[in-house]
């Protein structure tokens, strides 16, 4: 077996790098991508490094915990894998490869609706503990319920319901390599059905099989047909942050899609602390996009959200060495939150707090 040194990967870039190297062109690009001219992907692995953490010393940080809870799941550390289509375009094993790397790294992970791997294969995988279900509203509600009775039959735990998708952003990329589920990949909820394939490319597909008529109506129909925790996905706006809780959501996931739809969006940590005040404590916050250090997760703790999600970083250890390379990335990010809370003068996550973030104003009567 050829040595596969990602082992001695120091940073989360260096699996961009090596997974760039090692994936064909239109997969890489597919993952990589944003939207149109990408000014939100830069942003929001840009606006985090504007932030400045102001560190408190002598402090005993002998012992650093970084665990916490989430709706009910322990985690180990406040960081969770978002979900991602098409994983198997990564590596052969896939979801379950994920999986397994968060279970072993005592975290979480959501399934995408448009997974390579089936939500009863999941869950069987993970002894009926497969973590959160991430839902795509079909135009046809018959498909749609099906997904949701599957996943609540089967032990997920949450629907996370995307609601920044009514027609995919477009990646210039997946066009210019016209993008589509390479052969003898299927999404496998689908089985046998023709909405398996993506052989038109994803844009089509999302055009035809998707609903883009969603409103918050249906949120209270999805409430309807589970019992299951809703959590919304997608959203940017104090204004629908309120609208959600209004409609009883049990969390909320600040996201802009990992910039892949609506360009020159801002950065999720940007909006972010506008969204835990007009939230208000009423439920949990989680954010993602552009998360690639420990003391990102750090700064989006400081500003109000309960724990965060990675998508792409989790597909570049899965192409460079799935499930091992899955689980490197998740302890390089473990280690790096845990020391920069030990620099940082905190030794547990309920001390983190928005004193962290080094504003002058706050100072200038002292
Ligand atoms: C290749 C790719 C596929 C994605 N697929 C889904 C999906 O099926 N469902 C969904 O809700 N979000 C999906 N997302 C968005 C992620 O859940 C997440 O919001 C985003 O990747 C976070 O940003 P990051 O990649 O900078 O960490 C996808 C993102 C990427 C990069
Ligand atoms: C319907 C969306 C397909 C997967 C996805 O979310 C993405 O490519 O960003």
């Amino acid at each position: 077996m050829s040595h596969n040194n990602y082992q001695d990967f120091v940073n989360i870039d260096e699996f961009k790098y090596a997974a760039e190297k090692k994936l064909p062109r239109m997969v890489y690009d597919y993952y990589a991508s944003g939207s149109f001219d990408q000014i939100t992907l830069a942003e929001n692995q840009n606006y985090f490094s504007r932030i400045k953490l102001l560190p408190r010393c002598l402090i005993d940080v002998s012992n650093v915990d970084m665990r916490t809870n989430v709706l009910g799941i322990d985690l180990s550390f406040p960081l969770m894998i978002a979900p991602t289509a098409m994983q198997k375009m990564a590596h052969p094993v896939g979801e379950t490869a994920t999986w397994s790397a968060a279970n072993e790294l005592g975290t979480s992970m959501t399934l995408s609706s448009l997974s390579t791997t089936s939500i009863e294969e999941l869950s069987k995988h993970a002894n009926g503990n497969p973590g959160w279900f991430q839902l795509y509203v079909f135009k046809d509600r018959a498909i749609t319920k099906n997904l949701v009775q599957r996943a609540e039959q089967i032990g997920y735990k949450a629907i996370v319901l995307t609601v920044d998708t009514p027609y995919l952003g477009r990646r210039e990329a997946d066009y210019r390599n016209g993008f589509r589920l390479p052969h003898g990949l299927k999404l496998q909820n689908f089985s046998d059905l023709p909405l398996a394939d993506v052989e038109g490319g994803l844009n089509a597909y999302v055009a035809t099989m998707i609903d883009s008529s969603l409103t918050w109506k249906d949120l209270d129909w999805l409430k309807s047909i589970t019992k299951l925790p809703i959590i919304v996905k997608g959203v940017m706006s104090p204004r629908d942050a309120e609208i959600a809780v209004t409609h009883g959501v049990d969390a909320i996931i600040v996201s802009n899609h990992g910039a892949r739809q609506l360009d020159t969006a801002p950065s999720t940590i940007e909006v972010l602390p506008y969204i835990v005040k007009a939230v208000n404590g009423r439920c949990p916050v989680i954010l993602d996009g552009g998360v690639r250090r420990g003391t990102d997760i750090l700064k989006a703790l400081a500003c109000g959200a309960k724990a965060v999600m990675i998508g792409r970083p989790v597909l570049w250890g899965l192409a460079v060495g799935g499930k091992d390379g899955v689980k490197r990335v998740l302890s390089l990010l473990h280690d790096e939150l845990k020391l920069s809370m030990a620099l940082a003068g905190v030794k547990s996550i309920s001390q983190i707090n928005k004193s962290l973030i080094w504003d002058p104003s706050e100072y200038t009567k002292l």
